[in-house]
């Protein structure tokens, strides 16, 4: 960034300023597989803290480089800064102030909520710490404040906002996480005030999923998704670059706004769109193969089961449960990123599949909504949904609705579906009634303790389709009653009286056929 050699700006201004452009598109092009932490789209401003001396563990009160503005509007909202039971971390002493500088990504995490939802907004924010320590990240704190709608120019009031500047540098944090998505200019905004980084709840994810996906498909979706989220963010990059180049020949926005940063604006967008159709079309040519696989389990009439639920549900632990399949189990959110599919068979030795999904996770990003496509598609076409709720959760309602929902629109609502509360060894008495309420046929499991596996099979071999098997047999004369014995458990097509016996062609269920074996033809 040329605009920056001149020193017309004040030390706080210029550590905040952002890294250019170029590094962020670069890098996302580059498609870096090993990256850490969550500093997805903002490389550089982190270090603000460090070179700005704010490391002393000292509580800094001043505004220096910041106007009062806007303080005045935001009395009420003084008093509804609140925080989070249980996402402060106390800091012992200033040493482990200092360490924690060295280390990236100390955030503190902020969300906005009106009346009367103050629990939901606190599950949700939970959550959001969830998704930053999967992320790589320490959560220092967490808090939220009361607001009938997030402020449209600084997402938190003004007032507030100077009040987590402060926060901020008292912990020694290097990024602030809204919990929700921010507009490109909020951002911007709360960014130029609080002077560390700042990312939304979509960029945590975006980051969570470029570490975790596995497959071609996974990764390209992965990265279309978050071109498709820096899309829209590039203006705020160029604004900036714009504004220090206004400040320099002390003009409005004509001149800066005409500068290199709106031609390099330009030539990164074009290079993100041939990007972004490159990766269209890969994703297009590897649809056909995900195709193929799934017809070919359609045609030889294996019925699936899919394991569907929200994140951190514990819908991988219970398939190796079921299954034994050893499935990598983490407790992380998103440990699951590509669809797993495992054969089994029921007692009564009809075979089906398990396929293990992406967990579901609340609002979640719409970029993202393609990224899912594959492993919704499995649960779409499956014949049983097996619906994992955590039973252990705060708020298991919502899980449930957020999860049903999702089915709804990729037109799951005709599968049958089975409620599995998990992790009931966690779960006492009195909240098994609650939960019970909430969904009266659901069976507790345990994927840890083994709880409920068998009631669970039993019910899925109840539902799961009786496809009938062809049977072609010669049963000798001296063996009529196993003829008889055809026509009670199955369809007899056709009888045929040969030399050697009868020939019977008879469709049957892949239990009875197994008992049949030695009078195959
Ligand atoms: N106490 C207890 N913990 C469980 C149980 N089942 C799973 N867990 C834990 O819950 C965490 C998440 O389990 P996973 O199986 O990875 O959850 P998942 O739903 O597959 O998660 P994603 O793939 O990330 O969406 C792990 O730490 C498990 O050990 C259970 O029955 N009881
Ligand atoms: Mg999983």
């Amino acid at each position: 960034m040329t605009a920056m050699t001149e020193d017309t700006t004040t030390p706080t201004e210029r550590d905040d300023a952002p890294a250019s452009g170029d590094d962020v598109v670069d890098r996302i092009l580059a498609n870096a597989s090993s990256r850490a932490g969550v500093s997805v789209f903002t490389p550089g401003a982190a270090q603000a803290i460090q070179t700005t001396g704010l490391g002393s563990g000292t509580y800094r009160g001043d505004d220096h480089g910041l106007g009062v503005d806007g303080d005045q509007f935001d009395r009420d909202d003084r008093q509804a800064l609140r925080r989070v039971a249980g996402l402060s971390t106390e800091l012992e002493d200033v040493t482990e102030v200092e360490y924690r500088q060295l280390r990236l990504e100390n955030v503190v995490l902020i969300g906005v909520y009106s009346q009367g939802t103050l629990a939901d907004a606190e599950n949700s924010l939970r959550e959001l710490s969830a998704l930053a320590e999967t992320a790589g990240a320490v959560v220092l704190d967490g808090l939220l404040q009361r607001r009938p709608h997030p402020d449209p120019s600084t997402y938190l009031g003004s007032g507030k906002a100077i009040e987590l500047k402060n926060i901020v540098a008292s912990l020694g944090a290097d990024t602030v996480i809204a919990d929700t998505e921010l507009a490109p200019s909020q951002r911007r905004a709360l960014e130029d005030v609080v002077k560390v980084k700042v990312i939304d709840r979509t960029a945590v994810i975006l980051d969570i999923f470029s570490q975790h996906a596995k497959s071609r498909e996974g990764k390209a979706q992965v990265e279309l998704a978050q071109l498709e989220y820096l899309l829209p963010r590039l203006r705020g990059w160029g604004e900036s670059m714009s504004r220090q180049a206004g400040g320099q020949v002390g003009a409005g926005n004509g001149m800066g706004s005409r500068g290199p940063g709106e031609t390099k604006i330009e030539l990164d967008r074009r290079r993100i769109h041939t990007r972004m159709a490159i990766l269209r079309k890969k994703i297009k040519e590897m649809k056909p193969a995900r195709e193929a696989k799934r017809a070919n389990r359609n045609r030889n009439a294996v019925p699936s089961v899919a394991i569907a639920g929200y994140t951190n549900a514990g819908k991988s632990s219970l398939l190796n449960r079921l299954t034994r399949a050893g499935v990598l189990v983490e407790n992380a959110l998103f440990a699951t990123l590509d669809a797993t599919v495992r054969k089994s068979v029921t007692a009564d030795g009809r075979p089906f599949t398990y396929a293990d999904t992406v967990g579901f996770v609340r609002n979640l990003p719409h970029q993202l909504v393609e990224a899912f496509r594959s492993t919704l598609e499995e649960v779409a076409e499956s014949d049983i949904i097996i619906h994992v709720v955590d039973g252990s959760h705060p708020d298991p309602e919502a899980q449930l609705a957020t999860v049903r929902d999702v089915i709804h629109e990729v037109d799951g609502r005709e599968i049958p579906e089975v409620v599995v509360f998990n992790k009931s060894d966690l779960v006492d008495d009195s909240r098994r009634l609650v939960l019970r309420g909430l969904v009266p046929d659901a069976i507790f499991v345990s994927a840890r303790t083994g709880e409920g596996i068998d009631e669970l099979l039993a019910r899925l071999a109840e539902i799961l389709p009786r496809p009938e098997v062809d049977l072609d047999l010669l049963v000798p004369y001296d063996r009529g009653e196993v003829v008889a014995r055809i026509h009670d458990i199955g369809r007899v097509v056709d009888v045929e009286y040969l030399e050697t016996g009868t020939r019977v062609l008879a469709k049957v269920y892949p239990q009875d056929a197994a008992t049949l074996q030695e009078f195959a033809s």
